[in-house]
């Protein structure tokens, strides 16, 4: 919440006016949750270093902002960097900027900060105690900056963009929010102190919660690896009989046997905000042949490495989209246009990214 006022919410309460402002939806989404995410768990700069407060805020704008148009220049050679297709140039490239990450991430840098994520403490401690070189402790806080900021921005911008090309949804996840922070006691106003979202005022939001789940059914693609440590016979629901042998290496791809799957999911081309929620806010059952199903959504894969992120992810995102329909009004400058198609070059990597970007404006609401 701290990170988010800092960056989406300092201007308001300087009495910025209401005009609109354009943007690119995924560029915006992206730099905002990226930079929320990473001072959340990295820290911020200490005001004693910094001389004040506000020195010290300004400087966590301008890092993190730096940080993220590295880390974008990084993430767009990434898929090839994976697929060992990159030209000389760009794998240059992609070795300098994974060298310039392990120095700004260096633990000797990250230490300094105040207001570190016991999340990031706890691991580089973990390794410190059991001798792991202080290179490869350095090397471990970008391979963690990766996995934590790499999915939520591109999928916030998703889900925002859904809202937009869906009045209907867009109008009743934001009376839903109007009315959790109506019963919280608080106001959006011009002028009025700023708010606070609790997780309990997440956890109240139900429809945005399957809003959020309808987008990471339709935008999340990772493929989940497993090695295969014994013999094993893996029987299918219509009865086929797999083996796999020891030293097989599995790759599951949910997005299309699960999550597309139109037998779990009617329609599963199509966005539907209330897709996994009943109108009590009880989350929905799904059912094939008349048996429950256990697995219908997979983006946070599944077992022993399913993404430890993803409390944190789920509350991060659905607050920044809590704050954007709260605080902003919101459009696409051509509302006419089409949804951009995704880039398939990122098949397995996480969530989807677009091949464009799109034009929106967003204005105080008050
Ligand atoms: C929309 C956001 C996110 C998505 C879709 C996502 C998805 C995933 C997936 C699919 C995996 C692999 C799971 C498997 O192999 O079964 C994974 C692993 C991981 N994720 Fe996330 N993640 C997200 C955000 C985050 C965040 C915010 C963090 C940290 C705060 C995080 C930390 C990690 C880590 C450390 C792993 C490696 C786990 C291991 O190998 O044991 N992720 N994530």
């Amino acid at each position: 919440m701290e990170s988010f006022r800092k960056l989406l919410l300092f201007n308001l309460s300087s009495g910025e006016k209401r005009v609109w402002q354009e943007e690119n939806l995924f560029h915006y989404c992206y730099n905002i949750v990226f930079r929320a995410g990473y001072l959340a768990l990295y820290g911020t700069e200490s005001p004693r270093g910094a001389g004040n407060k506000e020195k010290a805020e300004e400087q966590d704008r301008l890092h993190s902002n730096q940080l993220f148009q590295e880390f974008r220049k990084y993430d767009r050679l990434f898929p090839r960097l994976a697929f060992s297709l990159l030209p000389p140039k760009d794998k240059r490239e992609a070795e300098r900027l994974k060298r310039h990450f392990w120095n700004i991430l260096s633990v000797k840098k990250v230490w300094q900060k105040d207001n570190i994520s016991g999340w990031i403490s706890d691991q580089d401690q973990l390794l410190a105690e059991n001798g792991v070189p202080e290179y490869m402790r350095n090397r471990f806080m970008f391979m963690l900056l990766w996995a934590s900021q790499g999915n939520t921005g591109p999928t916030a911008f998703w889900l925002l963009l859904y809202l937009l090309k869906h009045p209907e949804a867009l109008q009743a996840v934001r009376d839903e929010v109007d009315k959790v922070l109506r019963e919280s006691g608080q106001e959006v106003k011009a002028g009025s102190p700023p708010v606070t979202v609790t997780r309990d005022m997440l956890n109240q939001s139900t429809l945005l919660d399957s809003a959020l789940e309808e987008t990471l059914r339709l935008v999340a693609a990772p493929v989940l690896v497993r090695a295969v440590l014994e013999d094993t016979c893996l029987r299918t629901s219509s009865g086929t009989e797999l083996t796999l042998r020891k030293g097989d290496r599995v790759a599951l791809f949910p997005h299309i046997s699960v999550q597309m799957n139109p037998e779990i999911h009617e329609e599963p081309h199509k966005f539907k905000y209330d897709r996994f929620v009943n109108p009590d806010g009880t989350r929905k059952d799904f059912y094939r042949n008349g048996k429950k199903l256990k697995f219908v959504n997979m983006p946070w894969g599944a077992g022993v490495s399913t993404c430890p992120g993803r409390f944190f992810a789920t509350a991060e995102m659905k607050l920044f989209v809590f704050l954007m329909l709260s605080h902003f009004d919101l459009e696409l400058v051509d509302e006419e246009e089409e949804i951009p198609a995704i880039d398939i070059s990122r098949w397995g990597f996480g969530t989807m990214q677009p091949v464009r970007d799109i034009q929106f404006r967003y204005r105080p609401r008050f």
